[in-house]
């Protein structure tokens, strides 16, 4: 037994053992829970080859199986189930042309990216770690199993990798892999936007960002990435006045292009394949920004950064202060709100249910708080229950007629 997510995913490991196979937990959520952190997908390394896990578990689904992973579906989880294996030749920086099942963990480890996730654990806690993953992790230490150049030759994401566990983590990168990195920046290009995307975001919301633009410019990995790579003024800007973490995308690129005007919001998303409900919220912030700045919130603005399109006002007041926007009044306007968050509303679904005794539930629930949310903050409307009431009875009444 050693804590939840792992003892949920315990069956697995009981199957396979029952039938002679090994398996053991391996990767991020190893790695997190000697970090005592938030444990995310809980991954599994095993002896027994795809088929093998096919055959044993009801539900799968085979979404890597050329590369030896079963998605195993137990309960209301998933898990990726991957046979032992060591990767042969990569052709272009990316992808290995072939991969090569081994026999033992050990061997398994030996082709995994960084030491610190390169440990294995039993269902009792027990670790497996050839490359003193557990010291590094003692020490902050990022460091690739074995030469960083042929890690990074391997896979050159790799590289983004170690700089967003240092700003994860809050780790620093040992000296051979920065080196490393400076040489083989070049690699990057071969690696997909869609890739890139996902590890920048995590770097830039991990609370060692700075740390993490230090290593961008120390590498010049930056210059391999879209926009920065044309815009040197972009990323000396951004790594000037960037002192936070920001977490959410749409966030980020309105940060971005506060940072240099000249670059639209779309160009940004474009540039990192970001969705269109992204591009819609980043557009948003923008203009709430300039809308305080000219003439101060609108009510429609205010609603939106509160319930719908800012994940948290202290990032939105952290946006404003890269602007020198009047922090005080941003907060005293926080403050003032009738209601910060949605469950304030005097009223909920099950007051709604119990006020119309003989209405299906449905939408019209979700519906009607929305809208009172938003006339409460408007202060078209008390916060208060009676008030809340007779309003909603005077809808009811509208409809019917
Ligand atoms: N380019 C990569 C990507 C992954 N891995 C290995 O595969 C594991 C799982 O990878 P992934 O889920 O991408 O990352 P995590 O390390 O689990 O980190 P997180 O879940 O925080 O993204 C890693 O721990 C590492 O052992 C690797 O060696 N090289």
């Amino acid at each position: 037994m050693i804590g939840k997510p792992f003892d949920q995913a315990a069956p697995i490991i009981h199957t396979l053992n029952k039938h002679g196979y090994e398996c053991f937990f391996v990767g991020g959520s190893v790695r997190d829970f000697q970090l005592k952190r938030t444990i995310g997908d809980v991954d599994l390394a095993t002896d027994a080859d795809p088929h093998t896990v096919q055959q044993l578990f009801k539900r799968t689904i085979p979404v890597g199986i050329e590369h030896g992973t079963i998605l195993v579906l137990l309960n209301d989880n998933s898990y990726e189930v991957t046979t032992y294996r060591t990767e042969g030749e990569y052709k272009d920086h990316r992808h290995p042309e072939q991969v090569f099942f081994v026999d033992s963990i050990e061997e398994d480890l030996s082709r995994r990216d960084f030491t610190i996730n390169a440990i294995a654990m039993d269902l009792d806690g027990n670790i497996i770690d050839p490359f003193n993953g557990l010291q590094d992790l003692k020490s902050k230490r990022i460091q690739t199993v074995r030469h960083a150049q042929d890690r990074f030759n391997e896979d050159a994401l790799r590289m983004l990798r170690a700089i967003r566990f240092s700003s994860q983590l809050e780790f620093f990168i040992d000296d051979e892999v920065v080196t490393a990195i400076k040489e083989n920046r070049s690699l990057l290009d071969a690696i997909s936007v869609e890739r890139i995307t996902v590890e920048l975001t995590k770097m830039f919301g991990g609370n060692g960002v700075v740390r993490a633009l230090e290593y961008l410019k120390e590498t010049n990995l930056y210059q391999q990435l879209p926009i920065f790579r044309e815009n040197e003024e972009v990323f000396s800007q951004v790594y000037k006045r960037l002192r936070e973490p920001i977490s959410d995308q749409a966030v980020l690129i309105a940060y971005l292009h506060l940072m240099e005007p000249s670059i639209s919001i779309s160009t940004w998303c474009k540039a990192y394949k970001l969705s269109n409900a992204v591009k819609r919220k980043a557009t948003i912030i923008h203009e709430a920004f300039d809308q305080h700045q000219t003439t101060g919130l609108t009510n429609d603005l205010l609603y939106q950064l509160t319930f719908d399109h800012i994940p948290s006002w202290n990032e939105y007041i952290r946006l404003a202060e890269g602007k020198s926007y009047d922090l005080s009044e941003l907060y005293s306007m926080f403050e003032q709100l009738p209601i910060k968050q949605k469950s304030d509303l005097a009223i909920n679904g099950s007051d709604l249910i119990r006020l119309f005794p003989g209405r299906k539930k449905g939408k019209w629930i979700s519906d009607y708080l929305s809208e009172l949310e938003y006339q409460v903050l408007r202060q078209e409307l008390p916060n208060q229950k009676d008030e809340i009431e007779r309003q909603v009875k005077t809808w009811n009444q509208t409809e019917q007629n």
